[in-house]
């Protein structure tokens, strides 16, 4: 029996695994994380995802909270009484977080769940249920930098010294949820299915209504014009910095520290131009044509 993975020190969930082969070798370093305690969880790979639930997956720092807060909306048709009054981690739980899995156990559907694991380590029920999943992926360079300047904020994430250090770690895998490249194309492998739904930052930041209507295409609903405004309205990151239900504050001081940033920090894309340097933009790009060598380039629309 392997233990593999704790994910954050204040809501510890551990996942056992039979064999080391379940282990992708880019999560291993999870096991060398401070504070790590062992906590079988089998019931964990028994977990039933239902047809009427909806996934948010992502890897770290690729717009979750947006997402979930544009569902929350699209669920309430435009109404923020639900987003104002329940925190973002109560409306759409992380299944890998201990207290939040046995929270959506309890939960009757239709439910919101949220997840960075890789496509291995989700339980095997949503493969043969109808519940759909929704992959936002983002420029990974971006992800890089947002994941760097969180670190200042969040325990959970790897303390570096610097961008630089930041950087080999991302480039290597050596960090929260592992390799990018790796989680990306996993999930990528969905394709193709009805219930997966794969959407970029980019497209939603650019064109974001048009996004929500894809979203609402793809979850059988409609919103009137002005519920959709309102959704457009509640879920900006103006919106979301101003809800207390969103913007972390609730959770100042646990493993967050505010004081060091914003939970919702620019909300940009390209921002990677600010913060890396030619050299690392090359080696970042060599790296990536190297890894997703063989996937069309109209999956990644990003400069
Ligand atoms: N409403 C809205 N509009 C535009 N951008 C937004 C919005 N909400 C969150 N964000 C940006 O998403 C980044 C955080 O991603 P995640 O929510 O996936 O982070 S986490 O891993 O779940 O902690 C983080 O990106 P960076 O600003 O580049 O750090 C957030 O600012």
């Amino acid at each position: 029996m392997l233990t593999i993975m704790q994910w954050a020190q204040h809501c510890p969930l551990t996942l056992e695994f039979d064999t080391a082969s379940e282990v992708s070798e880019e999560l291993l370093y999870l096991k060398k994380k401070e504070g790590y305690v062992g906590k079988h969880s089998r019931q964990y790979r028994d977990f039933v995802f239902k047809e009427d639930d909806v996934l948010t997956l992502t890897y770290p720092k690729s717009g979750t909270h947006w997402m979930i807060e544009i569902l929350s909306l699209i669920r309430t048709k435009g109404d923020p009484k639900w987003i104002q009054s329940v925190p973002i981690w109560d409306r759409s739980p992380w299944i890998e977080i201990l207290n939040m899995y046995e929270a959506l156990e309890a939960q009757e559907g239709p439910r919101l769940i949220t997840s960075h694991l890789p496509i291995q380590l989700l339980p095997k029920s949503l493969f043969t249920s109808k519940a759909k999943v929704i992959h936002l992926i983002r420029n990974p360079k971006d992800v890089l930098v947002s994941g760097y300047f969180f670190s200042k904020v969040c325990s959970s994430f790897e303390q570096v010294a610097s961008l630089q250090e930041h950087f080999e770690r991302f480039l290597q895998g050596n960090v929260l949820c592992g390799s990018w490249f790796e989680h990306t194309q996993g999930w990528m492998s969905m394709r193709g299915k009805e219930s997966y739904l794969m959407l970029h930052y980019e497209e939603l930041k650019r064109d974001t209504r048009s996004t929500i209507e894809k979203i609402c295409q793809f979850l059988g609903k409609t919103l009137e014009p002005e519920e959709m405004n309102s959704v457009l309205k509640h879920s900006s990151i103006q919106a979301m910095r101003d809800n207390k239900m969103s913007n972390y504050t609730l959770m100042d001081g646990s493993n967050f520290n505010l004081k060091n940033g914003p939970f919702l920090r620019k909300g940009v894309s390209g921002d990677w131009k600010n913060h890396l340097t030619v050299a690392q933009a090359e080696a970042f790009d060599r790296m990536f044509q190297e890894k997703m060598a063989g996937l069309p380039p109209e999956l990644f629309p990003w400069d």
